[in-house]
């Protein structure tokens, strides 16, 4: 298997590409069916000698530099197309909100007006749009992305959708004879900058394997898990953990000065046990000074809270601490919050206690 790998923290991308072997990859024990995973699990700790990722990308059928394209650029697009702009590949963008393609073409983007134009001038197009409904207008709407794919193309969505929109969108894509990746990420602003993103990709595994070198680029790990849905799913359960932790962490931080006690010493105690989560230290401090520069919007969070439910409801797992949660983050959404990290979820809890 050949992996493209990039050195730790190289934020030139002068990165890039080297072929190792399977002895390099280890295939872990799979916990969650019998589905193939490949898993890198960090950027190695020896250095390399890069080439520029151009010559060792994926090529077209005419051996040329795979194009490609990119649809939404909001807090997590932009850096992700940035990082593949900088990495030297040939990238096209696109935003709803114009403005926002600005950056990357004065990095050295293409543009194009619509998901349509940028399907039919690229090999590959990422999308990373905010729910189910925006990724649905732009994959299937007018002028969407489908309208421009045709066989050879292949459509790769980014954005945390839930399993039914993500099949629509593959049945879509699939018409049109390209291929469809749903590959949802795990990682928040930062690691998209740093190009430490997570892939948890489902879907054709041919693309999988073409786009593969630009999921290097942009994260440190993808994981491979079957048939479409099983991407989007594995998303949701992370980011219902995740909603869960938050809200939890939230009561704790306030019972915890309720009582006397100096909150900053309850992030460091939590930090150094068992339930320690880098989540903790790293929003913790910002929280107790009631600031929440956002990283991952809370209306994003309720949206996967949201889906998750769905989800259980349809397996009739139960599920309720994520409910509870949810609870907190519809509060905190009513509270005029939506645009602020999730971490802000605390604010729901004050008011609750202020009724
Ligand atoms: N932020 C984070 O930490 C993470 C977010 N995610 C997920 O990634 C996705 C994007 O998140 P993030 O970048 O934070 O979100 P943002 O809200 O910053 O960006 C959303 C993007 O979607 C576009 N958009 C929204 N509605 C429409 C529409 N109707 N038609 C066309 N485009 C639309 C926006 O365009 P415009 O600029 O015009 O508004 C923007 O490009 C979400 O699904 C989120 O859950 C996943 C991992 C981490
Ligand atoms: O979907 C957002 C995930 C944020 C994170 O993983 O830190």
């Amino acid at each position: 298997m050949t992996f493209l790998v990039r050195a730790p923290y190289c934020h030139h991308f002068s990165s890039t590409a080297m072929a190792m072997s399977s002895s390099f990859c280890p295939h872990l024990p799979l916990q969650f069916g019998a589905r193939p995973i490949f898993y890198f699990p960090t950027k190695p700790s020896f250095s390399l000698s890069f080439k520029p990722f151009s010559v060792q990308a994926s090529k077209n059928s005419s051996g040329k530099e795979l194009r490609v394209g990119f649809l939404g650029l909001g807090i997590m697009g932009t850096p992700m197309a940035q990082n593949l702009i900088k990495s030297g590949c040939d990238v096209t963008v696109w935003n709803r909100t114009k403005s926002k393609c600005d950056p990357l073409i004065n990095l050295g983007a293409k543009y194009q007006s619509s998901p349509q134009e940028v399907a039919a001038s690229c090999d590959v197009t990422f999308a990373m749009l905010a729910d189910p409904n925006s990724a649905l207008e732009v994959a299937c709407g007018e002028n969407g992305a489908a309208s421009g794919m045709s066989p050879g193309k292949g459509y790769v969505d980014v954005s945390t959708v839930d399993d039914t929109t993500s099949k629509l969108i593959s049945a879509r894509i699939k018409e049109t004879g390209a291929l469809f990746l749903e590959a949802p990420v795990s990682g928040s602003k930062k690691p998209a900058e740093d190009g430490q993103l997570i892939f948890l990709t489902a879907g054709d595994k041919s693309l999988y394997e073409t786009v593969a070198p630009f999921l290097d680029i942009m994260g440190k790990s993808r994981f491979y898990l079957g048939d479409v849905g099983n991407g989007a799913a594995m998303k949701l359960v992370v980011n219902m953990i995740m909603g869960s932790m938050m809200a939890a962490f939230s009561e704790g931080l306030l019972l915890s000065e309720k009582v006397g006690l100096d909150p900053n010493d309850v992030v460091e105690v939590v930090s150094q046990g068992a339930i320690s989560a880098p989540m903790y230290k790293l929003k913790g401090p910002a929280m107790i000074k009631s600031q929440y520069p956002t990283a991952f919007p809370l209306k994003h969070q309720q949206k996967d809270l949201r889906l998750a439910l769905g989800l259980a409801e349809s397996v009739s797992q139960s599920t309720p601490i994520a409910a509870a949660a949810n609870e907190l983050y519809k509060v905190a959404k009513s509270r005029g919050l939506s645009d602020q990290d999730f971490s802000a979820v605390i604010e729901a809890l004050k008011a609750k206690l202020q009724n």
